[in-house]
């Protein structure tokens, strides 16, 4: 197995006439195995990213490198689920899973696809068609697990599924990608279903990248403070920061001690994202490569 899933150096994507920016300049390492979060606001670039990962686009500057060769090389080895998952409407669901099967005939895992779709209460001759919403993204990602692949992406894969579905599908795919070691690259929204099944973190914003790294190392390269507005925070790199009164409270990357005024936390994975989005000019940082880069 390949050591690096995903490699992007200096990737770039612009779309149409007015060569619209999608993403700009992007370079990061995402090691094989990691199950990775791909965080955003709206039009930050991340379906455009992960349509570049599947190969459905190219690049218009840089590169990216799957598996440890072009997009197009590893098809095989990956799957993608689309926002809009799309399937043939007249099959059934028996059909389409067959289908499954016979597009990647050396690969199919038919007890994982038929486990997942079980699940969810589907009868195997519904057509596609007639499912929800919910029910037809259960059948995209059956399709994709059956497909047995290295690397899964994921573009905003629960939106459409009830609170139970989607706790009960997401432990069912972590459970399975603990189990073959698969990379997982999965785009949402909902930061909250991301706490606790990620360990690699990719925030976008505006087409670049704003951080990358393992999660861990991320969040302890940060601290919430709390402390007297009038006190001073220099040398530390303030993220963003909030004055209630006479009371200061920041997301900082710590340079160094913080002095005794400051009462601190270490932050959770939704207030690191929160305050990045909400601060979208605060400087960049890469920690995914050997050496500390800050992009
Ligand atoms: N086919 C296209 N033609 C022109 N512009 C596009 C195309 N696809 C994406 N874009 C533009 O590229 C930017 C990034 O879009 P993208 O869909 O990658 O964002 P996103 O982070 O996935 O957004 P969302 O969270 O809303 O799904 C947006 O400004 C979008 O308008």
């Amino acid at each position: 197995m390949t050591e690096t899933a995903i490699e992007a150096a200096a990737l770039g994507r612009k779309f149409g006439r007015h060569r619209k920016v999608a993403l700009d300049d992007c370079s990061f390492r995402l090691p094989a195995g990691r199950v990775c979060a791909v965080v955003g606001p709206n039009g930050a670039g991340k379906s455009t990213l992960l349509s570049l990962a599947a190969g459905l686009l190219r690049p218009t500057d840089g590169t990216i490198t799957i598996l440890g060769t072009t997009p197009a090389a590893a098809r095989e080895r990956l799957a993608y689920v689309a926002q809009d998952k799309p399937l043939h409407p007249q099959l059934t669901v028996a059909d389409t899973l067959r289908l499954g099967r016979e597009l990647n005939p050396r690969r199919w895992d038919a007890r994982v696809a038929e486990r997942i779709v079980a699940e969810g209460d589907l009868t195997a001759d519904a057509k596609i068609r007639t499912l929800s919403g919910g029910q037809r993204t259960r059948v995209a990602l059956a399709l994709a697990l059956g497909k047995r692949p290295e690397l899964l992406l994921l573009d905003e894969p629960m939106a459409d599924l009830d609170p139970l579905a989607r706790h009960q599908l997401m432990a069912a795919l972590m459970a399975d990608a603990a189990e073959h070691g698969t990379t997982v690259v999965m785009s949402s929204h909902v930061v909250a279903e991301l706490d606790g099944a990620c360990d690699h973190l990719l925030l976008l914003g505006a087409g670049r990248i704003r951080l990358a790294g393992p999660l861990d190392d991320l969040l302890a390269a940060h601290r919430l403070v709390t402390g007297r507005a009038d006190d001073s925070l220099d040398p530390h790199t303030v993220v963003e920061s909030r004055t209630t009164g006479r009371q200061l409270t920041a997301l900082v990357r710590p340079d160094g001690p913080l002095g005794d005024g400051w009462q601190t936390t270490a932050p959770t994975l939704e207030e690191l994202v929160l305050a990045h989005l909400r601060a979208p000019e605060a400087p960049a940082l890469r920690l995914d490569s050997a050496r500390e880069a800050a992009v």
